[in-house]
């Protein structure tokens, strides 16, 4: 067999573009930090992996490159045990909800695991290559062909304010509910979602309601979500329920934190709430889920730290009833093809995964992913089945070199100041 000893790490920053999104936050900066972590094996063989690529993501894989020279790709134990002896920045980390992404506080656990997801896909797609297998066949198999991916509706603007990067697309603007039925009728034109979700906390819940009344006019039956990232009352939340009970599959982080989240759901007459903001690691699953504050987990195998964490998890969901979903923020196809080999893993996924693929006009794949039907097909090749394009990697990594510094650090709130200089990601409840 060939010797599946790292030798070497490679980790390339880079900006990717990203259209003008909004959310409760602010809006999507024209350029995303990413990062693609690459371990190439004594044998000959590199692997590739995608994470988070702002500052204190890279500082932290740069600490993780430097050791992980040595070990055996296939030690993916050893290399979480590696990450935690890592010493970290704790001005980092202060607790608060992060303005880039809205996927819970920010803690110390959490930058480790984030940047450990990295590499961990990167280490599973060098074995799978060595061995020859896909990575879910390292997993334990697929248990599903295709994985199910669903719309990722956003208001949104044409263009980013002073179009002084672009957002490279031509999707055109999305600020109310015919903009909305239109991004949503493309994107099934264009891919064949089935479900649909809609990212709210920006416009007052009585547009977002008639948003979602008019997806369920014009998509009948089809599965809809509504996501404010906590931006809403315990009240105003159950108000929502009322007008929306019946064409809802899941209301997702109505309210901020779990014990909110609990009084909405014991008063919301059986509608699922989801979250991906308040159970984001494994210590916080307890109140949740005792509390019955949430119906629906959305895992996310980037700060869950991993494919085998988002398992584990998982199978800690089954064991409680929770029903299992996937969020996503920005990224590219490395993270796509590795979000598609554990969700075909994992039994009884009976909710469309989320992603922002299609919202990226850039990738660093020779070959971008596509959906059918709203699904991708579980590649079988060996390790994640794609391949790096260098001259992409390349291009949008001289982005990164040439940046000033002020698209390094993803920040939605920072990026609608240059609309309104004015603007504060607002307190919660906002509404
Ligand atoms: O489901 C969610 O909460 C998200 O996808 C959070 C994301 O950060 C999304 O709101 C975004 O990128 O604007
Ligand atoms: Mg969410």
């Amino acid at each position: 067999m060939k010797d599946l000893t790292v030798t070497e790490v490679r980790l390339t920053p880079i900006l990717v573009a990203d259209p003008p999104l909004l959310n409760t936050q602010g809006v999507h900066q024209p350029h995303t930090p990413r990062l693609i972590v690459e371990v190439v094996t004594a044998g000959g063989v590199t692997g590739v992996g995608e994470t988070y690529g702002d500052t204190k993501y890279l500082d932290l894989a740069r600490s993780l490159a430097r050791r992980l020279p040595g070990h055996p790709v296939s030690d993916l134990n050893g290399l979480l045990a590696l990450a935690g002896g890592l010493p970290l920045d704790g001005h980092r980390t202060d607790g608060s909800v992060d303005v880039g992404g809205l996927r819970g506080v920010q803690t110390a656990g959490k930058l480790r695991l984030s940047v450990v997801s990295g590499f961990e896909v990167a280490c599973l797609d060098a074995l799978g290559k060595a061995l020859g297998m896909p990575v879910h066949a390292l997993l334990g198999g697929k248990v599903r062909d295709r994985v199910e991916y669903s719309a990722y509706l956003f208001y949104r603007w044409a263009a980013h304010p002073g179009d002084a990067a672009g957002g490279g697309d031509d999707r055109g603007a999305a600020l109310d509910p015919a903009g909305i039925v239109a991004q949503a009728r493309r994107l099934a034109a264009d891919h064949g979602f089935g479900s649909f979700k809609l990212k709210g906390g920006v416009f007052p819940p009585e547009e977002e309601i008639a948003a979602v009344r008019a997806l369920a006019e014009a998509f009948p039956g089809s599965p809809l979500r509504l996501d404010p990232n906590g931006a809403w009352s315990v009240e105003t939340s159950l108000k929502v329920v009322d007008e929306l009970r019946d064409v809802l599959e899941y209301l997702e982080d109505p309210v901020t934190g779990t014990p909110a989240m609990a009084e909405v759901a014991a008063r919301a007459g059986g509608l699922p709430l989801a979250t991906n903001m308040c159970v984001t690691t494994f210590p916080e699953i307890a109140e949740a889920f005792t509390t019955g504050a949430v119906q629906v987990l959305l895992s996310d195998h980037h700060y869950w730290g991993g494919l085998r964490n988002t398992q584990q998890l998982a199978a800690i969901c089954r064991a409680f009833g929770i029903g299992v979903s996937m969020h996503s923020n920005t990224h590219l196809g490395v993270s796509l093809a590795a979000m598609t080999h554990v969700a075909a893993t994992v039994p009884g996924l009976e909710h469309a995964c989320d992603t922002h693929y299609p919202w990226q006009t850039e990738d660093v794949l020779t070959e971008r992913i596509a959906f059918q039907e709203g699904a991708v097909t579980v590649p079988d090749a060996p390790g994640l089945g794609v391949a790096l394009d260098r001259e992409r990697l390349d291009a949008l990594h001289r982005r990164w070199l040439a940046d000033d510094g002020s698209m390094r650090d993803r920040d939605d709130a920072a990026a609608m100041r240059r609309a309104d200089p004015d603007w504060e990601a607002p307190s919660v409840p906002r509404w």
